[in-house]
């Protein structure tokens, strides 16, 4: 496990784009374009605190690709931020745009930094300098960050202020994941969770289909990794519109395991005790409930297993005991390579993270168009659009993992590769 987490994320990452293009015969020429980051931010900026000290907090947005439209991509505050997760996560959303066919480009931002240690008054002025200072490399139609890891509708709105007061005037297009009130979409608080749902019910179809298994969705099992904007939400809709049962959740201070399954109602009761970021275990204390960690999470007999937490949860040490025949992946990069590599030689169907968790950027795009034409949607319009790009894309890939024989992932990068490599081209590399 230390021997894994001293390999960079973004050389991880690289790795699997190699597969994919060595696959697809990529022109090397055009490998090298595709790869490298377009631009790299690092600023170290000063916060007043609440006891009259200041801190130096260091930041970063990079800008992978910007070929297909603006760069996009949201920004984490996290203590273990680095530029090289930052890259990685930036390298990402190019293929996650791509993939699901919004014209985006991929960027990630984030700040190292532990939030809970913040006041709100500290986070709000931690917020508005990081993003006054970044907003040297960012724009309405140049590159438009969103919420990430520990970062919500509160820290959008400061940022969409900030930007504003520079510029004399409301800026909706420069951030999504705002709240509703001022300019947010409806739907895109629920869309990643949403739209992973709809691609693990896909994902049981497709596998039903080529009876590979065999069971009605009311003996399905499934767990789900983190509590947070994603895997709530993913929770959320996977038990008010299936009949699968979700037997376990989790977050940072644990999980909780129910042998007959969560209601919808229940879920809904704990992600309204969680708010704030409260901690799940903290919170709750109920009987019926039984307490698990997250490692026995992981390794639960279940069906169906979705990592919606942080990266790397899943490793060369722990993935010989998963027992789940599908994995959708919520989080980005929650599996490394060698994991991987072992559950897809367990014959584990792997729906990968930048296709599964597509719906949170899918509906970022809605809200952007929204916003730059100061026209808003309805909930069920927003829903409808973002099923249709998520079941199509879904398909995109499986079509192409069926042509080359190859796992999902591979397939999904071959499909949103080949989408950038084709307009790099008609753009010309060498402008
Ligand atoms: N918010 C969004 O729209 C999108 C988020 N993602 C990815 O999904 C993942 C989760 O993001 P959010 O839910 O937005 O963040 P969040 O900050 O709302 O929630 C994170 C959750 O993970 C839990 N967690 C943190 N460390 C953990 C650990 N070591 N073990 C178990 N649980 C842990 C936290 O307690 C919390 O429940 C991240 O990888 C993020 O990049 C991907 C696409 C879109
Ligand atoms: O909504 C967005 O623009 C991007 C969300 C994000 O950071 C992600 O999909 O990883």
């Amino acid at each position: 496990m230390q021997e894994e987490k001293r390999v960079s994320m973004f050389d991880n990452a690289v790795k699997q784009f190699d597969r994919a293009a060595s696959i697809m015969g990529l022109d090397p020429n055009l490998r090298e374009v595709l790869v490298k980051p377009k631009r790299e931010l690092i600023v170290n900026f000063p916060v007043r605190m609440d006891d009259g000290t200041t801190k130096v907090f260091t930041g970063y947005r990079v800008q992978h690709n910007m070929t297909l439209g603006p760069a996009k991509g949201g920004i984490r505050y996290h203590q273990n931020v680095t530029l090289d997760e930052v890259k990685a996560l930036a390298f990402w959303m190019t293929w996650k745009s791509a993939v699901v066919n919004i014209p985006y480009g991929g960027a990630k931002g984030g700040v190292t930094v532990e939030p809970s240690q913040l006041s709100f008054s500290e986070l709000e002025r931690l917020s508005r300098r990081f993003f006054y200072e970044i907003q040297v490399i960012l724009g309405e139609e140049i590159d438009i960050p969103a919420p990430d890891v520990n970062t919500d509708g509160q820290v959008m709105s400061w940022y969409m202020d900030t930007y504003s007061m520079s510029k004399g005037h409301t800026s909706l297009g420069i951030v999504t994941g705002k709240p509703v009130e001022i300019g947010g979409s409806v739907g895109r608080t629920e869309a990643t969770g949403r739209g992973i749902n709809i691609c693990l019910q896909e994902a049981v179809n497709y596998l039903r289909d080529k009876g590979k298994l065999n069971k009605k969705d009311e003996e399905i099992t499934v767990a789900i990794q983190g509590f947070g904007n994603v895997g709530s939400n993913l929770a959320l809709t996977l038990t008010e519109e299936s009949k699968m049962r979700l037997i376990a959740i989790s977050d940072v201070s644990g999980g909780l395991y129910k042998e007959h399954g969560f209601t919808a109602a229940e879920i809904r009761a704990l992600m309204e005790r969680t708010k704030n970021r409260k901690k799940l275990l903290l919170e709750v204390n109920e009987e019926g409930y039984k307490e698990i960690s997250n490692e026995e999470l992981l390794m639960l007999n279940v069906d169906i297993l979705s990592p919606c937490a942080m990266e790397n949860a899943i490793t060369i040490d722990n993935s010989k005991d998963i027992q789940a025949k599908l994995i959708v992946e919520g989080a980005n990069g929650p599996l490394t390579p060698e994991a991987d590599e072992i559950l897809l030689s367990k014959n584990v169907f792997i729906v990968p993270d930048f296709l599964a968790n597509s719906g949170g950027v899918t509906v970022s795009y809605f809200e952007w168009l929204q916003g730059m034409q100061w026209d808003f949607w309805e909930l069920e319009d927003v829903r409808k659009a973002l099923h249709k790009k998520m079941t199509s894309a879904f398909y995109d890939v499986i079509k192409t993992m069926e042509k080359y024989e190859i796992d999902m992932r591979t397939a999904a990068y071959i499909k949103a590769i080949d989408r950038v490599a084709t307009a790099t081209k008609l753009r010309g590399i060498y402008p």
